[in-house]
């Protein structure tokens, strides 16, 4: 694996592949990470995945400063999984100066869920991942669903713009118990990690109560929020949405369930997808 660190090092290394596929992260990688790295590499000619915390997605009250960095470890996960190219800039590679030229995410689908919890994120990522596209220029780049919402905004922008890319999803990968994998498990107490899974159980017992007919979506949304915070949780949100758009649904759209929740310090996200309505 060639380990990149500016600009003109990573193009030099992409010269002459026809078909470069892009993982983009924020290090402290996981094996959901590395199964997106493994479908890099088979979609394209040349796998390649970049490591950076990006500053612009995260408020001044969030973990950016604390957002664990584990490049030599990183390093090493990835060549085990096969990827050719790591493109790891610096900040001041990649922000030389401010950056004032932002990427605006369509507000119907960028402003609610994450978007409200966390105001700018979408525009945040949308910037960095734009100019990751323009740094590596992949012909395929693949975002896990684990980020739904991400995935979604991600897509619409790059057939807005046009962009030579093909942005594809990844499945999102589990611990044995349900835990959708995530660099911020790490920050859970065995106490945590064990209650941890309360999140995706939540989820689920939300999609079998659509599934088996219950039509009042916003009673199950309202007990799922209670049941998490009954057992010391801090749920931001837990909602069905249309899978499509993630508006309200209407009869026979198929349907994600998303949630958002705090746990202690730490901030879990998790989503299932409700292929069909009964
Ligand atoms: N469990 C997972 N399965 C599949 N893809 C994942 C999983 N977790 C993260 N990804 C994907 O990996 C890419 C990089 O994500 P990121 O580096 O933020 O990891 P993360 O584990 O989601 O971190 P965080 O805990 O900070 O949200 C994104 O496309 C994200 O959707
Ligand atoms: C896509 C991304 C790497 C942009 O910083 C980030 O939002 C993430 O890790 O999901
Ligand atoms: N996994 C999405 C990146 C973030 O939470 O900042």
């Amino acid at each position: 694996m060639q380990i990149t660190r500016t600009i003109p090092e990573l193009r030099a290394a992409l010269a002459g592949y026809l078909r470069p596929a892009f993982v983009a992260t924020m290090g402290n990688l996981h094996d959901g990470h590395l199964a997106l790295v493994r479908q890099a590499r088979a979609l394209g000619d040349v796998s390649v995945a970049s490591i950076f915390v990006n500053r612009l997605q995260f408020l001044p009250h969030e973990d950016f400063a604390t957002y664990p960095r584990t490049l030599e470890a990183d390093c090493a996960r990835l060549q085990a999984a096969g990827c050719n190219v790591l493109f790891a800039p610096a900040e001041e590679v990649l922000y030389p100066e401010p950056q004032t030229f932002k990427v605006l995410p369509d507000p119907a689908l960028a402003d609610i869920l994450e978007g409200q919890f966390r105001p700018g994120f979408f525009t945040g990522v949308c910037t960095v991942v734009m100019k990751m596209l323009s740094c590596v220029q992949p012909r395929v780049a693949i975002f896990g669903r684990k980020d739904y919402q991400q995935l979604l905004v991600l897509r619409q922008m790059a057939r807005q713009f046009a962009l030579p890319v093909e942005v594809v999803a990844g499945e999102t990968q589990r611990a044995g118990d349900g835990l959708a994998l995530s660099s911020r498990n790490g920050y859970l107490s065995t106490e945590e990690r064990a209650e941890a899974v309360q999140l995706s159980q939540t989820l689920q017992a939300m999609a079998a109560a659509v599934r088996s007919g219950e039509r009042n979506l916003a009673a199950i949304e309202t007990r799922a929020m209670e049941a998490l915070t009954a057992r010391g949780w801090k749920p931001d949100y837990m909602a069905l949405r249309r899978a499509a758009d993630l508006q309200p649904p209407k009869p026979g759209d198929a349907l994600v369930v998303l949630g958002a929740a705090r746990l202690g310090n730490t901030r879990l996200i998790d989503n299932l997808e409700i292929p069909t309505t009964p």
